[in-house]
């Protein structure tokens, strides 16, 4: 049996006008069927500058970190009764130079994790006033950095974490802003490994249990810290808003606590990101920003009424939602083999040009992707297939299931959607493959944003190899 002859239909990856939330707001196709993004042939970009590679619609990325700010601020306008709201973009989706710019001149701070992620934000020019660091194990360099460089907040994860905080701002002599991470209990997230606030995992100190009214109490001990804020991130690509707020709930009620034991109202509360895109035609629509940002702001409002309290400034930290849907990554198609399958069924194995090493996701989370052919037109017939990267794994998959033209042949390009969150960030060397470049598109024109690694620069990181020349 040929894969063409399969049962097929339901698994062609959606086309730009079917499902303008799985690409980038320009993407559509040329007279000839051919795919652009940003004004731009895929088939052109991946000719100039090779593939694999990120392709990142700048256009795109502004409107969604536009939107975010705005919804934000709209929501907690201080006119409407509110404190102020705010958007923090999550530096671990894909943190540039270009990325962190055009998010704070529209309007958002930058979450870091990291020292490198606080260094890539502040050189880029981030505003340290509105600049965040979380870790469940920060390093001195990165509590250091925090410090020096005045950064709005940093989120303590544990009791020991106060008292190094305190040591390193008694050792500078200076004041240092802190929130709490709390951990609300609610079980939210796409997968066990992204889900951050049920009790049994790493991050924060829970409101059940004692630990996080004790963190309060050793902040209000200290001479150096400044409780301003409450933060909870109950795990990432989330459906709807219903998890949301009940952690909305939990964090205030814990502010309410605090109130009674302290006779204080914690300013702000942070309430993490999470907010899920769409991957393939499976997912459904996501939930807008606009619509997150108007539950939160009920439950704010609706509970500070019932408490009778101050309202507290709001923030949250999307990620995956500004960046995701704003790249498609460009492969290269090479092999084809078509496998027999128990049953007499076939699959299409199609491998291209890259793999895990720049989409872990669904070989770490199990997640659903999609891929379309890119340089051409696609009217089927149609053949099921798998795409895999080149890498020596069985489990190095990039699409598990996806409807191919059944002509689909080697040099062909696929374009896989929204892999603009954690999947260059989360790229690897593995097979000594070097990690692909993110290309800014925008009008039509592109530059790197950030350049491919050369097989030198991995040269270069071994002293028993570093400038020789190539074989
Ligand atoms: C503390 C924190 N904030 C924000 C984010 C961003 O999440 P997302 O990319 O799902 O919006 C994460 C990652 O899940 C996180 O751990
Ligand atoms: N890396 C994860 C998200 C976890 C983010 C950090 N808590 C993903 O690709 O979905």
């Amino acid at each position: 049996m040929d894969p063409s002859e399969a049962p097929l239909g339901s698994l062609v990856c959606p086309e730009p006008g079917e499902r303008p939330d799985l690409w980038p707001t320009a993407a559509r196709r040329d007279r000839d069927g051919a795919l652009m993004i940003g004004g731009a042939r895929l088939g052109d970009l991946q000719r100039g500058f090779g593939s694999p590679s990120y392709i990142l619609d700048r256009a795109d990325l502004r409107g969604r970190a536009r939107v975010w700010a705005s919804a934000m601020a709209e929501e907690f306008w201080e006119g409407y009764g509110m404190a102020g709201g705010r958007a923090y973009y999550a530096a671990k989706a894909l943190a540039c130079a270009d990325v962190v710019r055009v998010v704070t001149a529209e309007g958002m701070g930058v979450d870091a994790a990291s020292l490198g992620e606080l260094t890539i934000a502040l050189c880029a020019g981030a505003d340290p006033a509105l600049v965040g660091l979380h870790g469940n194990n920060k390093l001195d360099g990165e509590i250091d950095l925090a410090i020096a460089a005045g950064i709005a907040r940093v989120v303590v994860d544990s009791l020991p974490e106060v008292a190094r905080l305190e040591a390193a701002a008694a050792r500078r002599g200076v004041g240092v802003p802190v929130m709490v991470r709390l951990k609300t209990g609610i079980h939210a997230g796409g997968n066990e490994y992204i889900a951050t606030s049920h009790e049994d995992q790493k991050f924060g100190v829970s409101v059940n249990d004692g630990g996080a009214m004790e963190v309060v109490r050793a902040i209000a001990a200290s001479g150096h810290l400044r409780l301003v804020g409450l933060h909870n991130h109950i795990g990432s690509q989330i459906e709807g808003v219903g998890a949301f707020v009940a952690a909305a709930r939990i964090v205030l009620d814990f502010r309410g606590r605090i109130a009674r034991e302290h006779g204080i109202w914690v300013p702000e509360v942070d309430l993490g990101g999470g907010l899920g895109i769409a991957y393939s035609g499976a997912d459904p629509v996501p939930t807008s920003p606009a619509t997150l940002a108007r539950a939160l702001a009920e439950v704010v409002r609706e509970r500070c009424v019932e408490q009778g309290s101050p309202i507290p400034r709001v923030s949250v930290e999307p990620g995956r939602s500004v960046i995701g849907p704003a790249c498609v990554t460009v492969y290269e198609v090479g092999t084809l083999k078509d496998v027999s399958l128990e049953g007499g069924a076939v699959r299409r194995y199609v491998s291209v040009d890259g793999g895990m090493s720049d989409n872990i996701r669904p070989a770490l989370y199990g997640a659903v992707c999609t891929a379309t052919l890119a340089n051409r037109a696609s009217a089927g017939p149609w053949a099921r297939c798998r795409v895999v990267g080149r890498h020596c794994e069985s489990g190095d998959i990039v699409v598990r299931d996806v409807d191919l033209p059944a002509d689909l042949r080697p040099g062909d390009l696929l374009a896989v959607p929204a892999t603009g969150a954690y999947g260059w960030s989360m790229a690897s060397n593995y097979n000594y493959l070097t990690k692909p470049g993110v290309l800014a598109v925008e009008d039509g024109a592109a530059r790197w944003a950030v350049r491919p690694q050369t097989l030198e620069d991995l040269m270069d990181l071994d002293p028993g190899l570093a400038g020789r020349p190539l074989p």
